[in-house]
């Protein structure tokens, strides 16, 4: 085999034939960092460090990892002299998915096969240029390229979305679908939750000082959501907290963090657990699917946060964490009622969650994510769930990316890797070939549509 050839990733026969059949289906992602503004504008990017880099906090860090001063990565050097120092660090990044997303970009929408270095780094910076200026590598050529079908944006709940509405209006041949994510709004430790929550009764126009306010705002603005065709709200939770929470208890709490009043670590988890209900509730409601990403640690990295801000590198997976009785309440509350899908990056967490989708039909397992969203991380994850979930129930891949460009690689990375981990079944003997190509195409195309976009 050959560097990213046919193959990539392929171990056998069967691996190879069941890649065919799911190499061209549409891509379905209700899980981005998309910038729609972006998309609307379809002004397109002036070089290859905008389109590959700019955006992108995973190829930050590891430029950080090989030594490059951060004056060439979010400084104020010019994009050419990052674009340089990031081609020079680049072979010594093999082995970081980020490597052959990059690469796979290249090949497949550049046509340049060449892999990166200081010797190639100026060939790729011409020719990419040249190529960026054309007109089918603007924005929205480029998703029709990659076939995207549809994709979900992450989205504020104070947001009124008019770059969603604009798109519906003037960018065809693919949904741009908003999420609603009400983090800012559950961290009412956060030192600016009140200036979130008058944003969202500023947006909404509902007074907000008292709890009910709060639900109200909530409400109107996740009908809004569903207006402008939002299937799903996503929640970043480092640990799922969850239990019964009277609401005058929670009133109460609320009436104190919005006189400014310090909280208790208990009042905190309350008012978290009373809010993640209360999402709950409202997604049941619209038929929406409720995706919760568990287990990441933000802004890990003091400096870093105090220098640039959040995304910027710096998160972290903490493996410490408790899933199955923290979760337990919620997924009980809404047992057979609400789809939930689990997103969770540690391989330690991997089996807890797998079972307990296991016991409720209405629970899906998302891709691996983040740090193990990587040809390792979701082979593992994969042989996890064939063996105690279904890979019929899984939630199907979803890109996560900061950058349009990846949208296809990260999706084939997953297909390859899917391929080769059903294939192997195949050759063993635990399931004939017409099964498996099922459930490849079902995996990556008709169980995300079903689970997500049925209405649509
Ligand atoms: O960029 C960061 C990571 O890709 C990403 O995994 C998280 O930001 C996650 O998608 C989330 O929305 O919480």
């Amino acid at each position: 085999m050959s560097f990213l050839d046919e193959n990539y990733l392929l171990e056998g026969e069967t691996a190879k034939k069941l890649y065919k059949e799911i190499e061209y289906l549409p891509i379905l992602d209700a899980h981005n960092h998309g910038d729609v503004s972006e998309i609307l504008a379809n002004k397109g990017w002036n070089d290859i460090w905008e389109v590959e880099a700019a955006t992108d906090h995973y190829v930050w860090e590891l430029m950080r990892k090989r030594g490059v001063s951060e004056e060439k990565i979010t400084g104020d050097a010019s994009n050419k002299k990052k674009w340089l120092a990031l081609a020079e660090i680049f072979p010594e990044i093999a082995g970081n998915p980020t490597y052959e997303w990059i690469h796979l970009d290249l090949k497949r929408r550049f046509g340049i096969e060449a892999p990166i270095s200081k010797h190639t780094a100026e060939m790729i910076w011409e020719k990419t240029k040249n190529m960026l200026a054309k007109d089918e590598m603007k924005p929205q050529n480029l998703l029709k390229e990659m076939n995207v079908e549809i994709m979900c944006t992450t989205d504020e709940p104070y947001s009124l979305l008019e770059d969603h509405k604009r798109a519906k209006e003037e960018v065809e041949g693919v949904k741009i679908l908003p999420t609603w994510r009400p983090d800012k709004i559950m961290n009412i430790e956060h030192k600016n939750w009140t200036e979130y929550v008058d944003k969202l009764g500023e947006a909404y126009e509902q007074d907000t000082s008292n709890l009910d306010g709060l639900l109200k705002a909530l409400k109107k603005s996740h009908d809004y959501f569903e207006e402008m065709g939002c299937v799903a709200s996503d929640h970043g939770i480092v640990e799922p907290i969850s239990y019964g929470v009277e609401k005058s208890a929670a009133a109460e709490i609320y009436d104190k963090a919005a006189a400014g009043n310090e909280l208790t670590t208990q009042e905190i988890r309350d008012f978290k657990a009373f809010t993640l209900i209360e999402f709950g509730k409202l997604n049941e409601e619209s038929g929406w699917v409720t995706q919760l990403h568990i287990g990441a640690v933000r802004n890990y990295r003091d400096s870093l946060y105090q220098e640039l801000g959040p995304d910027t590198g710096g998160d972290i997976s903490n493996s410490d964490i408790e899933i199955a009785e923290n979760l337990k309440y919620f997924v009980n509350k809404f047992d057979s009622e609400l789809d939930i899908v689990l997103y969770t990056m540690e391989p330690t967490h991997w089996f807890t969650v797998s079972t307990i989708s296991r016991a409720f039909p209405n629970v899906s397992l998302g891709a691996a994510w983040w740090l193990t969203d990587n040809p390792h991380g979701m082979e593992k994850q994969l042989q996890q769930v064939t063996n105690v979930d279904l890979f019929y129930n899984l939630a199907g891949m979803v890109t996560d990316s900061r950058k349009l460009m990846s949208y296809s690689s990260r999706s084939e990375m997953f297909r390859r890797t899917l391929a080769n981990v059903v294939g192997r079944q195949v050759d063993r003997g635990r399931m004939p070939y017409s099964t498996a190509a099922d459930l490849v195409k079902h995996v990556s195309y008709y169980g995300p549509k079903e689970l997500f976009f049925k209405n649509i």
